[in-house]
C-alpha cells in the first residue's frame, strides 16, 4: 500500500453551488483529532463525540471565529464508507463557507482528496469490490431513471456474486484437470472431455447472457447519437426544436440559417439521446459554413441513427442519394417534412430501399412527431433477443468477459486433441480475466482509469 493511502484526506462532497446543506468529509487515522480542533459542541455538559450521532455545535476557525453552525458525525473504522475513521461536517451549503472549512482542515494535517479517493479507499479496505466501486459512479452519472436499477443491483454486489460463481465453477473444473494431470494412469479420476465440454459450454452461455445484456442496456447509460441531416430549409432546426420542446435553434425561411451544428440532450423512452442539428447542404464559398458542413458530415457518419429530412415538395437530389449510399440502411430514417403544405407522397420514395422506414411529419404543426419519436426509441433499442440476465456489465467489464469467453472457446476447440495440462492454461487465463472484473487482480492503470472519472469528494 502506498504511503499516501495512509494520509488523512478531506474534501467537499456536496456539489459546488448553493444548497441547503453542504458536507465536508474527512477520512483516515486523524480525521477525528483534526475535526475536534475546530468543533465546539453547543451542549453545556458535552461528554465527547459518540459514533453515528449528529452532534450540534460550531466550527471555530484557528483564529477563534465562528465560521458556521454545524452538525458533525463520526463513523469509526471499520464501520464506515471507506472502512477508516470518517468524520462528516454538515454546514450551510454555500461554496465559500464550505471552502473555508475545508481550508482549515487542510491547514491542520489533512490532505485534499483526489477524485474518487474515498471510494478507492473503500475498495482498498475491502468494503467493496471494483464492480461496486464502478456502480457508485454509474449511479451518480445515471442520466435517466431507467439507468438507476442497473447501477443499484451492482452496488448491492449482485454482479460481484455472479462473477465469483463463474470463477468458482472454472476453478473447480481446474482442480479436476489437475487430478487428471497428476494421476494420468488412473482413469477414474479423469473427467472425460465430453463432461468438460458440457461444463465449459454452460459457463460460456452464462457469460454470453451478460454480454447480450450489455448490448441491450448500455444505451441507457451511454446514450445514443441521433443526427438530423437534410438540405437547406428542409426544416432540420424546426424538427430539433419540436423534439426538444423549446425554441433552441434559430429557424428562418432563409436557406443556410444553421451554419454550425448544434446539439441538445433529450430523453427518448429512457435513452439519453444526443440530438444534433446540422448545417443544411448547399454549395458555399463561406469558410465558416464549410467547416460547419464538414463537422456535420462527420457526425452523420458516426451517428447511431440519421434522420434524413426532406421537404415533401422537393425532388430527390444527389445530396439524399449520397447520404443513403454512405449510411447503412438500419441506421437511417427518411423523414418527409411540411406535410401541412402537401400530402402527396413523392414519386422518388418508391425507389428507395424498402427496408428504410419513411415518416411523414410537420415540424411546424407537430403532426407525426409522436410516431417518429417512438420509432427512434424502438430503433435504438434494436431487435436483439431479450437477455436472460438482469445484470448489465459496463464496457470495461464487457471486455474482460469477452476475453474470458475467447479463452474458453480456445479450450473447447482443442479439447479432444490436446493434453489437459496445456488446456488448463486457457482455464487459468479465463479465471484471470474474471478476477480483473472484481479487482482481485488489477493494475494501477485500470484503477486510475476507473477512479479518474469520479468527482472529488466521492
Ligand atoms: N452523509 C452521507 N450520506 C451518504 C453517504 C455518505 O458517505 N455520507 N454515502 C456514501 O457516499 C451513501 C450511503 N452509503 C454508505 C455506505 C456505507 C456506510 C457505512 O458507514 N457503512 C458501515 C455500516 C454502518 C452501520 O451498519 O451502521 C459499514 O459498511 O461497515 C455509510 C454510507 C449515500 N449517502
Ligand atoms: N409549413 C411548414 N413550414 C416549415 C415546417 N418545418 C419548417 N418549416 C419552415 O421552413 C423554413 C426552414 O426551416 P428551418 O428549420 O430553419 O430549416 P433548416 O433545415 O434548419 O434550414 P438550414 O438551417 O438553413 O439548413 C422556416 O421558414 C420554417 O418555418 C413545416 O413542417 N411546415
Ligand atoms: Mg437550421
Amino acid at each position: 500500500m502506498l504511503d499516501s493511502n495512509k494520509d488523512t484526506i478531506a474534501a467537499i462532497c456536496t456539489p459546488l453551488g448553493k444548497g441547503g446543506v453542504g458536507i465536508v468529509r474527512i477520512s483516515g487515522e486523524n480525521s477525528l483529532s483534526i475535526s475536534l480542533k475546530f468543533f465546539k459542541s453547543s451542549k453545556k455538559n458535552f461528554a465527547g463525540i459518540k459514533p453515528y450521532r449528529l452532534h450540534h455545535g460550531y466550527f471555530i476557525s484557528h483564529q477563534g471565529k465562528i465560521l458556521d453552525e454545524v452538525l458533525l458525525a463520526y463513523m469509526p473504522k471499520p464501520g464506515s464508507y471507506t472502512g477508516e475513521d470518517v468524520v462528516e461536517i454538515n454546514c450551510h451549503g454555500g461554496p465559500a463557507i464550505l471552502q473555508l472549512i475545508l481550508e482549515e482542515l487542510l491547514a491542520s494535517g489533512a490532505r485534499l482528496a483526489k477524485p474518487g479517493e474515498f471510494t478507492y479507499r473503500a475498495f482498498l479496505n475491502g468494503k467493496m469490490d471494483l464492480t461496486q466501486a464502478e456502480a457508485v459512479i454509474e449511479l451518480i452519472n445515471a442520466p435517466t431513471k431507467e439507468a438507476i436499477p442497473l447501477a443499484q443491483q451492482k452496488l448491492q454486489g449482485l454482479l460481484q456474486q455472479k462473477i465469483q460463481t463463474l470463477k468458482k465453477d472454472l476453478e473447480t473444473l481446474r482442480q479436476e484437470f489437475c487430478v487428471a494431470v497428476d494421476f494420468p494412469e488412473e482413469d477414474l479420476e479423469c473427467l472425460p472431455p465430453e463432461k468438460i465440454q458440457t461444463k465449459v459450454q454452460k459457463t460460456i452461455e452464462e457469460i454470453n447472457a451478460l454480454l447480450t445484456a450489455y448490448e441491450q442496456k448500455h444505451l441507457y447509460q451511454d446514450g445514443a447519437l441521433v443526427v438530423i441531416a437534410g438540405k437547406v430549409n428542409a426544416g432540420k432546426s424546426s424538427l430539433l426544436n419540436a423534439l426538444i420542446g423549446k425554441e433552441r435553434a434559430i429557424v428562418t425561411p432563409i436557406p443556410g440559417t444553421t451554419r454550425d451544428y448544434l446539439e441538445e440532450y433529450i430523453n427518448i423512452q429512457g435513452i439519453p439521446v444526443r440530438l444534433v442539428d446540422t448545417a443544411g447542404l448547399r454549395e458555399t464559398k463561406d469558410e465558416v459554413e464549410n467547416i460547419g458542413l464538414q463537422k456535420g458530415l462527420e457526425l452523420i457518419l458516426q451517428s447511431d441513427l440519421c434522420l434524413l429530412l426532406v421537404d415533401i415538395r422537393e425532388k430527390f437530389s444527389t445530396y439524399e442519394q449520397n447520404i443513403l449510399e454512405k449510411i447503412p440502411h438500419h441506421k437511417i430514417f427518411v423523414v418527409l417534412n411540411k406535410i401541412d403544405l402537401s400530402s402527396t407522397m413523392p414519386k422518388w420514395t418508391e425507389n428507395i430501399n424498402p427496408k428504410i422506414p419513411i415518416f411523414k411529419i410537420s415540424a411546424q404543426t407537430g403532426k407525426g412527431l409522436k410516431e417518429l419519436s417512438k420509432a427512434i426509441g424502438k430503433q435504438l433499442l434494436g431487435t436483439q433477443k431479450e437477455s436472460s440476465s438482469a445484470l448489465v456489465p459496463n464496457l470495461r467489464q464487457k471486455k474482460c468477459l469477452e476475453k474470458a469467453v475467447s479463452e474458453l472457446n480456445l479450450l473447447l476447440q482443442h479439447l479432444f486433441e490436446m493434453p489437459y495440462d496445456l488446456l488448463s492454461v486457457h482455464l487459468d487465463l479465463a479465471c484471470q480475466h474474471l478476477k480483473e472484473i472484481t479487482g482481485e487482480i488489477t493494475s494501477e492503470e485500470v484503477l486510475n482509469q476507473i477512479f479518474e472519472n469520479f468527482c472529488i469528494g466521492k
